[in-house]
């Protein structure tokens, strides 16, 4: 299967368009539940497929997957959907090598996308008996832009919202249907069940301009489920929370479930924003009386970071969490690791993969089944 994925990768653009076209013509009714503008969910579909391919191995991969089919259910997701986007996306792989694909190959994919499909639906199945919400409608019962370019929203979920303090949600605004992003959430859970989102305006992005600049107080937000596994490890010992840009939001929520444990010696190292903004200077100026076992420093910017790291000693005893720009994951958790933070014990959300190859090709790479050398690659003339 990594073998195949690696072929049909190169041609990403190209599998994704074959796959949303089978998928639609088979299935008209299907259509109605993407987004009109289906460029982002192209992408989106290797992201998640490169995702579980790269995790074959992974044992924690059957409750990644549990935890996905339990959230798709806000999708509108039924099992015969499941199987067909399986007989679209063999379609797609089959097609996309037409030179390499064989019985041995189909078998390999068959049997992996059962066990995703299988694992998928038993999370859904178990949240039906449950009977938990597919969604959220939350009211937002306040608006505010505290720095350029960021928005912090305050909502009110219409029954009860069940989430640990560092996991993240999805969340899609009435003002673009079906498009949905993940953000987290930036508070423990509350006695008046009010949750808070911290949002970084991304130029160019769907979602986010809408959520800075376009939603208003009394809108409706729809939220799935809290997933994530960047909640505290038990049993609570010394913690370091790293956090970049508004990737302080889920370690601000970890401080304030800290409150609530016996007293743990806490570090935490925020980074500014690339605009050089620390946007919730409010929480961070009175946070020694609210947190007093708690040692915080604020970096201008993440090159800091290891001497901040360096200064201390004893990481080897240590929980770490990170949170922020894909990059800055990366870029932390390397240099944890290298202050001696077990690799186990460093805990982020998952970090989309880089793009190993480059997008689009010509008519003769498509002709050619295996990988051809760069110069031929439009992409890159
Ligand atoms: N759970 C999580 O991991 C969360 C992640 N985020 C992500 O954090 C980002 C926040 O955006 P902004 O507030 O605009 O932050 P930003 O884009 O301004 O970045 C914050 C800091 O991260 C550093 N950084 C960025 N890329 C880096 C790299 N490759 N290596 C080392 N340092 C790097 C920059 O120096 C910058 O000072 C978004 O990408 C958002 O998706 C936000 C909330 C939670």
């Amino acid at each position: 299967m990594r073998a195949s994925f690696g072929r049909v990768e190169l041609r990403a653009d190209h599998v994704a368009k074959y796959f949303y076209a089978h998928l639609f013509a088979a299935n008209p009714g299907v259509r109605s539940l993407f987004p009109a503008d289906m460029t982002e969910q192209r992408d989106r579909l290797f992201a998640a497929l490169t995702a579980v391919v790269q995790r074959l191995d992974d044992p924690d991969l059957p409750g990644y997957l549990k935890a996905l089919g339990r959230d798709h259910r806000k999708f509108a997701a039924e099992p015969a959907h499941y199987e067909a986007v399986g007989q679209s996306l063999i379609a797609a792989l089959r097609f996309a090598s037409p030179m390499t694909w064989d019985a041995e190959t189909e078998a390999a994919w068959l049997g992996a996308y059962k066990v995703l499909a299988e694992a998928m639906l038993s999370g859904a199945e178990e949240a039906d008996r449950e009977q938990a919400p597919r969604w959220w409608d939350c009211r937002v019962l306040a608006h505010s832009r505290p720095a350029r370019g960021v928005a912090v929203l305050t909502l009110a979920p219409g029954g009860h919202f069940p989430f640990r303090a560092g996991q993240f949600v999805s969340v899609a605004s009435e003002r673009l249907p079906h498009v949905w992003r993940p953000y987290s959430l930036a508070a423990a859970p509350r006695a008046d069940n009010t949750l808070e989102l911290h949002v970084s305006r991304v130029d160019g992005g769907l979602l986010s301009p809408v959520l800075t600049d376009e939603v208003r107080e009394g809108d409706i937000l729809r939220l799935g489920p809290a997933t994530g596994m960047m909640t505290l490890r038990e049993p609570v010992r010394n913690a370091a929370l790293v956090a970049a840009g508004t990737g302080w939001a889920p370690v601000r929520a970890l401080l304030e479930e800290l409150t609530h444990r016996p007293p743990v010696e806490t570090r935490a190292f925020l980074v500014a924003r690339a605009t050089g903004e620390v946007y919730d200077d409010r929480t961070i100026r009175g946070i020694g009386e609210v947190y007093p076992w708690l040692n915080l420093q604020v970096l201008s910017r993440a090159e800091r970071l290891p001497d901040a790291l360096s200064a201390y000693a004893g990481w080897e005893h240590q929980d770490a969490y990170v949170s922020g720009p894909p990059g800055f994951i990366s870029y932390a958790t390397d240099l944890l690791a290298g202050t001696g933070v077990p690799p186990g014990r460093i805990r982020h959300d998952p970090v989309p993969l880089p793009q190993r190859t480059p997008r689009g090709v010509g008519h003769a790479q498509w002709f050619l089944d295996p990988r051809q050398p760069q110069w031929i690659n439009p992409a890159d003339r």
